[in-house]
């Protein structure tokens, strides 16, 4: 079991309530695992404390079978294994150009040049950032800043990858090279826990859905089964993939192309499943 979270608890210095409560998970080997969950529900506090960043107040974590140990030493080394890409680019990037950014960690786990050469370079290729290798940061634009911030983490080749809404601010393009970049390490055994309002692109990519909800987890499963408790996600205030939405709607076998379209612009413009439920029925429209 990479990591595991034992009734933990954590509570903002100063804050009234805690951000994370009496929360328990499992995450076995090799899982592509969603995070999802409203605004403020504790998604980030949760891969902080994934990361050892933050120290519960109380309740355990484990890595590996084993409780996480807080000691300078021992953080370097969970570091080493559990990489946290944070939703904000600027918490990330701390060299001044794309290509120093990038061989950062690498420098620091004290790897060959070669090598440290070897993986920059196929990271530049596999994140589409060769021509910018060179190009100072802060002249980079939110969307190119959060690929390197990707690829800053990815380089490292982790055990577990942790990832805070990674499509943000990615182009149609850049999601389809994360995605075939998240295949890939999936492919070579690398477990994935990833926090996103993007349920597009959870829908496509995970196996295993956690739902969060004022710092608890509150529904979790496989994730096609999760996203057919409907109700239940609504009430939480959360919406559908798309394509849920399309399968909800083509059930009716009579349904026109008009009909369809129509009901999926309603629900991109007023939202899921509740506002699909208040209209009735396919056939009135
Ligand atoms: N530095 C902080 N000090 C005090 N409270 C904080 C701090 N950061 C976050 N919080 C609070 O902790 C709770 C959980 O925040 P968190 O950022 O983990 O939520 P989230 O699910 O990631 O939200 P979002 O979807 O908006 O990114 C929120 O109520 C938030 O206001």
């Amino acid at each position: 079991m990479p990591i595991e979270f034992d009734r933990v608890t954590y509570t903002y210095p100063c804050a009234q309530k805690p951000a994370v409560q009496e929360l328990s998970l499992r995450i076995p080997p090799g899982r592509r695992c969603g995070l999802i969950g409203r605004n403020g529900c504790g998604k980030s506090t949760l891969l902080r404390l994934a990361d050892g960043l933050f120290r519960p107040d109380r309740g355990k974590l484990y890595w590996q079978g084993k409780p996480l140990d807080y000691s300078r030493k021992s953080l370097r080394t969970l570091r080493q294994q559990v990489g946290l890409v944070f939703q904000d680019p600027e918490h990330q990037l701390v060299a001044t150009t794309v290509e120093e950014d990038i061989s950062y960690g690498l420098c620091n786990l004290g790897l060959p040049e070669s090598e440290i050469a070897d993986r920059v370079q196929r990271t530049l290729e596999d994140f589409d950032l060769l021509e910018l290798a060179n190009t100072p940061i802060n002249h980079l634009s939110l969307g190119q800043k959060k690929r390197v911030a990707i690829a800053d983490v990815m380089v490292l080749q982790p055990q577990l990858l942790l990832m805070d809404e990674p499509t943000a601010y990615l182009d149609p393009a850049q999601t389809r090279t994360l995605f075939s970049q998240l295949e890939r390490i999936h492919a070579a055994g690398t477990t994935a826990l990833i926090a996103t309002h993007d349920l597009d692109f959870i829908y496509a990519w995970a196996d295993w859905l956690m739902v969060m909800d004022c710092g608890r987890i509150v529904l979790e499963g496989p994730a096609e089964q999760v996203f057919d408790r409907h109700e239940e996600l609504s009430a939480l205030g959360l919406g559908l993939p798309l394509a849920v939405d399309l399968l909800i709607i083509l059930e009716d076998n009579n349904v026109s192309v008009k009909t369809v379209r129509s009901q999926i612009l309603k629900r991109l413009r007023c939202g899921g499943y509740r506002s699909f439920n208040e209209e009735n029925s396919l056939r009135s429209v």
